[in-house]
């Protein structure tokens, strides 16, 4: 070493460097989380032998994520197995669900579990998640809604995205309506409202994203409008001739129109959301389990809420 180096800070030691490790260090931390919050999600879709869970499963496995091979379906179910996009899934009894869900767990701590099932068993299925600790992804609609959210909100061991409606555009739709009754509410006072929805003749309940929409224009004043005033069709040559539906859409459709007139008939607003299919539902669905993993394992200290709802997810820029 010259005797003019001797003098010089160790390369080690000096400012430049220590700032240099010090970036170096926080970016190789950064892959890090990034890395973990990107690796594959372990999901479990209950029940994969329906439409949507059918839907959700085959759009895990097109994400890259972890379609676990097992799915909690109804005590009636005539087959043993499903297929999923090539994957089988190992059908399970809704009795063996607890010894299922337990065991998952403990194989795939990270697991997140997705529901779609039947309104008739919606609070059951958001009870058992939260007693078993497992986060999930609640897509099924009806029920005791309120209920549903306490049972999160009073857990203590388990975080939940729950919500009637995935699709990101119509999510949209649904907080723009929310923000315009909590920016100027009374803006509709004494309107008329009517709305009318239109779906495949299997479905049980009324739309629970109408019943949701309708909220927001009760808080803008309408006239006293209650959820079973919402108009359902589900009569296949209803939806095709009045509704306008395709008919290759019949076994998958929701349409939904709400309709305000002003108390002397001389102003009238529409809004319509017409979905074909169900993939906006399925992607957005995805969205939200990686939207709650990253909440839990993504950043430290873990999820700041117990219960999230789509809007929490749109809101959070995650939804593709
Ligand atoms: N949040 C959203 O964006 C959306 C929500 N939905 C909602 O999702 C739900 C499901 O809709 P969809 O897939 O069309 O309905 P399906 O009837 O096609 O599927 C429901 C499935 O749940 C099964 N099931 C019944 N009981 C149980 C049980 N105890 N445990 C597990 N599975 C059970 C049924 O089995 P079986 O037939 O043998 O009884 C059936 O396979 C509805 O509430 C619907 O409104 C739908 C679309 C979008
Ligand atoms: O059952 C369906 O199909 C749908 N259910 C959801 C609801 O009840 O709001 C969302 C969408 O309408 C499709």
């Amino acid at each position: 070493m010259s005797a003019a180096a001797a003098h010089l800070p160790h390369p080690l030691q000096s400012p430049r460097h220590n700032a240099a490790l010090r970036r170096s260090m926080r970016k190789k931390a950064s892959i890090r989380r990034a890395a973990m919050i990107t690796s594959a999600v372990p999901v479990l879709v209950n029940s994969c032998a329906g439409k949507m869970g059918h839907a959700v499963g085959e759009a895990v496995l097109e994400s890259g994520n972890t379609l676990l091979p097992y799915s909690v379906a109804g005590p009636d179910v005539g087959v043993d197995v499903v297929n999923c996009a090539g994957q089988p899934i190992q059908l399970v009894p809704p009795e063996e669900a607890v010894s299922l869900i337990t065991r998952l767990k403990e194989e795939h701590p990270e697991l997140i579990v997705v529901d779609y099932t039947v309104p008739a068993i919606v609070n059951a299925n958001a009870d058992m998640y939260c007693s078993l600790g497992v986060p999930f992804v609640m897509g099924t609609t009806g029920g005791d809604r309120d209920a549903l959210k306490a049972a999160v909100t009073a857990s203590e061991a388990t975080h939940a995205v729950v919500a009637p409606q995935m699709g990101k555009q119509v999510v949209a739709f649904q907080a723009m309506m929310q923000r315009m009754s909590e920016m100027f509410p009374g803006a509709f006072n004494d309107y008329t409202l009517s709305v009318v929805e239109s779906h495949q003749k299997t479905k049980v309940d009324t739309s629970g994203t109408a019943k949701a929409i309708v909220e927001s224009f009760r808080a803008l004043g309408v006239q006293p409008f209650d959820d079973d005033d919402i108009e359902l069709v589900r009569n296949p040559n209803d939806s095709v001739d009045r509704m306008g539906v395709p008919e290759t859409y019949l076994d998958g459709h929701a349409y939904h129109t709400y309709r305000l007139t002003s108390p002397d008939g001389t102003v009238a607003f529409e809004f319509q959301h017409n979905v074909n299919g169900r993939a906006i539902y399925a992607q957005g669905t995805v969205d939200a389990v990686l939207f709650l993993h990253r909440q839990l394992y993504g950043k430290p200290g873990g999820a700041t809420q117990k219960l999230y709802d789509m809007i929490d997810v749109l809101e959070a820029g995650v939804m593709r």
